[in-house]
């Protein structure tokens, strides 16, 4: 018992050791260490022999309480045994006492031999009675006396068992002494750990603060410049907060002062919107009358010139036509009217009176001039129709198509026709289409179209307006001058003959 009480107040040291070195290892962590691998290892092992330990106070304990058991099984047994032999001695002595009464009342009766016999009869039977208690005495005795022995065995084998559990006990206390020495071991290791850890974290303690003191004298430094700085920023902190102060005042009065600028831009703008409006109803007014002005021009010009007008021009005499006296120039003009022309036919003068008249001096310029109203007319929406008529070589293509170099009316009258269709782009939609057909011997073809030799035919429009049309005619869309000279120039018939 007093060593098992040992053994737990040991156990209770080592425990409370164990819970030091936690609590200085607690204390003192060691991140950066090297050996903290083996700290864990040497952790793990102490918590195994924590373990172990708390196992055999476990057994400790079963075998306290086992002995506890026993001694006071003994303990009964030994007041039992002692209560037997008591009650047996004194039955032995009443026995004994009584047997001696017995004897002493015999030998007197013996000495007094008449009177008795009845006596010694009684006496005799009362020997007999006591020989019988003193029999049953024997046999109690010598039961108490085997229940003595069983006893005795009872108490040898628990003596073993007791002997036993000290022989496990001593075990015990050798493998915690064992423990003990592995404790004492692992603790001396992280003793030295310990030093070494409070070693390398002194170490970096005074690494840290040197290197802390140095970072601190160039705060210190940057914070003198910074000082430094300060005090020169503080006159432009100043102004600045002065101009921020101005600013806000300006931040806080702009809401006002826009609403201000707005209301009268917005009365300005109202104003020259109003203008622009009349303005514009002024040009469109003027616009219309123009307009009109134009149409009665147009009127006026178709009254006096006539619907139709025709135009004569002389081209001159070329190296084709030779040098002959057939080659000689049959023409004269007139010098005080440009509408005459005398021809010398067979020695007989005939004369021939046309709208105008071009000498073979005339330039492609001044031809031009003289249809360009017609060109105008058709944009303000009046059909208009020119074309070249006379014999072989008299210069029809040469006046409808010209040269690159000198156009003739056509290039003229679209290069005039697109620059009015631009000028007039802000305020009208115009839409120009190109096509192009010929009648060749009666019959007429297509000469954009894919099929050239394919005969059309001309009709009356369906919509009753008696206007002429031509069904499936090649029509092209086009925006400039150049689009129509393309088209002229892929038509499928613009190869074979030119569009004059
Ligand atoms: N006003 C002119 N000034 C200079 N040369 C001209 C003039 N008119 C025609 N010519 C020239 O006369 C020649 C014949 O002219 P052009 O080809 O225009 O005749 P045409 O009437 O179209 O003939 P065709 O009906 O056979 O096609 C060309 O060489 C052309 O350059």
């Amino acid at each position: 018992m007093w060593e098992n009480e040992r053994l737990r107040q040991e156990m209770k040291a080592c425990e409370g050791e164990l819970r030091e070195l936690r609590r200085q290892q607690q204390q003192a962590p060691c991140r950066d260490c090297a050996h903290l691998q083996e700290n864990a290892g040497l952790q793990e092992r102490l918590s195994q022999l924590q373990q172990e330990a708390e196992e055999m106070r476990a057994k400790l304990a079963e075998l306290d309480l086992e002995v506890q058991q026993k001694t006071n099984r003994l303990a009964e047994v030994e007041l039992r045994l002692k209560d037997s032999l008591a009650e047996r001695a004194e039955e032995e002595e009443r026995l004994s006492r009584r047997l001696r009464d017995s004897q002493e009342t015999i030998a007197s009766l013996k000495s007094q031999p008449q009177q008795i016999k009845y006596i010694i009869k009684t006496v005799e039977v009362e020997s007999a009675k006591a020989k019988q208690a003193l029999c049953e005495s024997q046999s109690r005795n010598q039961y108490l006396q085997e229940q003595v022995g069983m006893q005795r065995q009872v108490l040898k084998e628990m003596e073993q068992q007791l002997q036993s559990s000290q022989k496990t006990a001593a075990q015990l206390r050798a493998q915690i002494m064992m423990y003990e020495a592995e404790l004492e071991r692992a603790h001396g290791q992280m003793l030295e750990e310990m030093q070494a850890m409070e070693e390398e974290k002194n170490r970096a303690i005074e690494e840290a603060f040197s290197r802390a003191q140095v970072e601190m004298k160039a705060v210190h430094e940057n914070l003198a410049g910074v000082r430094t700085n300060l005090l020169t920023l503080q006159p432009a902190l100043r102004t600045l907060t002065h101009d921020y102060n101005s600013l806000k005042r300006q931040v806080r009065d702009f809401p006002l002062l826009l609403q201000e600028t707005l209301r009268s831009a917005r009365a300005e703008i109202g104003q020259a919107i109003e203008e622009v409006h009349s303005t514009n109803r002024e040009l469109l007014r003027k616009y219309r009358r123009e307009l009109q002005l134009r149409k009665k021009c147009h009127n006026e010009l178709v009254r006096l010139k006539g619907n139709i007008r025709v135009f004569g021009r002389v081209r001159p005499i070329t190296k084709e036509d030779g040098e002959g006296p057939e080659a000689a120039n049959a023409l004269t003009f007139d010098a005080d009217d440009d509408a005459v022309l005398h021809l010398l036919h067979k020695g007989k003068q005939v004369s021939f009176e046309l709208d105008k008249v071009f000498p073979p001096q005339a330039s492609q310029e001044e031809v031009f001039q003289e249809v360009q109203a017609l060109v105008t007319s058709c944009i303000d929406g009046y059909n208009v129709c020119i074309f070249a008529y006379g014999q072989t070589g008299a210069g029809k293509t040469y006046t409808m198509e010209g040269t690159a170099a000198n156009p003739g009316i056509n290039q003229r009258a679209l290069q005039l026709l697109f620059s009015e269709v631009r000028s007039k782009a802000a305020d009208w939609d115009y839409a120009i289409s190109v096509s192009a057909a010929e009648i060749y011997n009666e019959a007429l073809r297509d000469l954009l179209g894919k099929e050239p030799q394919e005969k059309l035919e001309i009709k009356l429009c369906p919509d009753g307006s008696g206007q002429l049309y031509v069904p499936g005619l090649t029509e092209f869309r086009v925006q400039s001058v150049e689009d129509i000279n393309k088209v002229q120039g892929d038509g499928g018939g613009g190869g074979s003959r030119r569009v004059a």
